[in-house]
């Protein structure tokens, strides 16, 4: 505790110094941050985006701009060029404390970990997204993709809106905990809503925790009873997921599945699954409690993010219907008139236009709009005219994945819904760092795939299904970032049935 003190204190002291040198906001006193003060999550965007328009947009600047989270000096990258610098790094790969919170819950999975610990796993997790593998996953999300349009056919042809996000949201979780650990919640028919609701709950209170520097004090943290609320829904989820854990590895015991396995290497095996049978190859490396962890870890990152970039991906098109009938119409090529075929890897390939449409949405409004690292090595940011600018080790740093992907060097329409950015010949000509939705580099998303493969299975499903129109318009209505980018309003849409009964 002691050197983490003095770690601190040394880092705070170059920041000072070295800060000269960066634009932001000026310092206020130990708990403020003009930030924190605003409890408006609109006003909080505003402020976000003045901060940017003033300090990094200006050609002069190279992007960086200081500020402070409570006591925490914090230096955040918004230049696709610069962050390249951390996202190539082999060295800068840990997570900032901004996580600590989340650990609790998810613990020291794939996300979060660090060093040795995290090489060994994310190279024994590569495999289970293996094409073989995603191409099981995928009759999984046609499944889910169909029970969606089953479900939001009784909204259809209705002249009032509804908020269609909670049913995505329902969806997405069906797909990962089917993929993940190999049973289904049936959310999406009502059922397991205490895990469902936990799951939220959980999130929500990570953002508040995270947003509000006074809640990091531990007596703060219960006095107002977030503290007992988090610990009651960490319990329930985590004690769910090792009862679906411990039930799989028996019926694994009781079927001998590891071994008919061997005779077809890539066969219906869900996420878990892999898990078990690393753990039955190598048990020094993977713990019962580390399968735990990596099960959660992907409940986490893998619901609430593809539900966020679906949502945005329908309230978009239901803007701009002259993209969306040019969805449609690919889809009717596609498919003609039979609604109730599975979409298999072939018609996949050939929905090129919606997948421009679903990058589109992910540039736009980027499920998670900023990623921390604490830096491990001193990293120096060169300037044209003036001096550079040191980042000292221990040093956290946010890079804005969101502010990163509206740079008008490389997007002609940095602020507005145009599917042409992703046109074959546009991004031949881009620098690979101008659209970073998935992060970079060593630590990248492991399911970028497995997400858009997802997304385009179940857009699929809903505009062969439905025509939507969105009752609120970007940027009238802003994306807000919680844990994860959500619309300000929900997303209020109509959606008229394509199909004639
Ligand atoms: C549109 C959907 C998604 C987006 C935009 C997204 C974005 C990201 C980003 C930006 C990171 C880097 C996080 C950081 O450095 O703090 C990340 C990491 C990660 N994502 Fe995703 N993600 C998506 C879907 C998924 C899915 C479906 C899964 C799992 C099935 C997944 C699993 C992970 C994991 C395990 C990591 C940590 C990887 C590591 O550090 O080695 N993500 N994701």
């Amino acid at each position: 505790k002691r050197d983490e003190i003095r770690e601190f204190w040394h880092v705070r002291k170059i920041c000072l110094e070295e800060f000269e040198k960066v634009n932001g906001p000026p310092a206020v006193p130990i708990f403020g941050s003009t930030w924190y003060f605003k409890s408006d999550p609109v006003e909080m965007v505003k402020l976000a985006q003045s901060w940017f328009n003033e300090y990094t947009l200006s050609p002069d600047s190279n992007g960086l701009l200081k500020f402070w989270m409570g006591p925490v000096p914090v230096v955040s990258i918004s230049r696709g060029e610069i962050a390249k610098m951390v996202f190539d790094s082999s060295t800068n790969i840990t997570k900032s404390s901004q996580y600590d919170k989340l650990k609790e819950w998810i613990g020291d999975g794939l996300l979060i970990s660090t060093g040795s610990k995290w090489r060994s796993r994310r190279k024994m997790l590569t495999q289970t997204f293996h094409f073989a593998v995603l191409k099981e996953y995928q009759k999984i999300f046609g499944a889910q993709g169909k029970v969606l349009v089953d479900v939001l056919r009784f909204r259809a042809n209705n002249t009032y809106p509804f908020d269609i996000m909670p049913y995505i949201k329902r969806c997405t979780l069906d797909i990962i905990c089917e993929t993940a650990m190999g049973s289904s919640i049936k959310s999406q028919y009502g059922a397991n809503d205490k895990y469902v609701n936990s799951v939220r709950r959980l999130s929500e209170l990570v953002w508040n925790y995270e947003k509000a520097p006074l809640f990091w004090l531990k007596p703060i943290w219960y006095l107002f009873g977030n503290g007992f609320e988090f610990d009651r829904h960490v319990k329930l989820t985590t004690d769910f997921t090792r009862e679906v854990i411990e039930k799989r590895k028996q019926e694994l015991n009781n079927n001998q599945e590891f071994e008919s396995e061997s005779s077809d290497p890539k066969k219906k095996l869900a996420f878990l699954d892999h898990l078990l049978k690393s753990q039955a190859d190598h048990p020094d490396i993977l713990t019962d409690e580390g399968i735990r962890e990596e099960v959660d870890t992907f409940m986490f990152e893998g619901h609430d993010t593809t539900s966020s970039g679906i949502t945005f991906a329908i309230w978009f098109l239901g803007q701009f219907p002259e993209y969306q009938q040019r969805v449609q119409d690919e889809l009717d090529e596609i498919f003609g008139d039979d609604f109730e075929r599975h979409p298999n890897s072939e018609d996949i390939q050939r929905m090129v236009f919606l997948e421009q449409c679903i990058k589109e949405t992910l540039r736009m409004t980027p499920p998670v709009p900023f990623i921390s690292r604490k830096l491990e090595e001193d990293v120096v940011i060169p300037h044209s005219t003036k001096p550079p600018v040191l980042l000292p080790a221990g040093l956290n740093i946010m890079i804005n994945i969101i502010t990163i992907m509206k740079d008008a060097r490389y997007f002609e329409k940095p602020y507005e819904f145009f599917p042409e950015h992703f046109s074959p010949e546009r991004v031949a000509a881009r620098e690979a760092f101008a659209f970073v939705p998935f992060s970079a580099g060593p630590r990248n998303c492991i399911g970028q795939k497995f997400a858009l493969l997802e997304e385009k299975v179940v857009l699929s499903w809903i505009f062969r299904h439905f025509t939507v129109t969105s009752l609120t318009r970007f940027p009238e209505e802003l994306p807000i970032p919680e844990l994860i980018l959500k619309p300000q309003f929900g997303t209020q849409v109509l959606l008229k049935n394509r199909r004639k009964f």
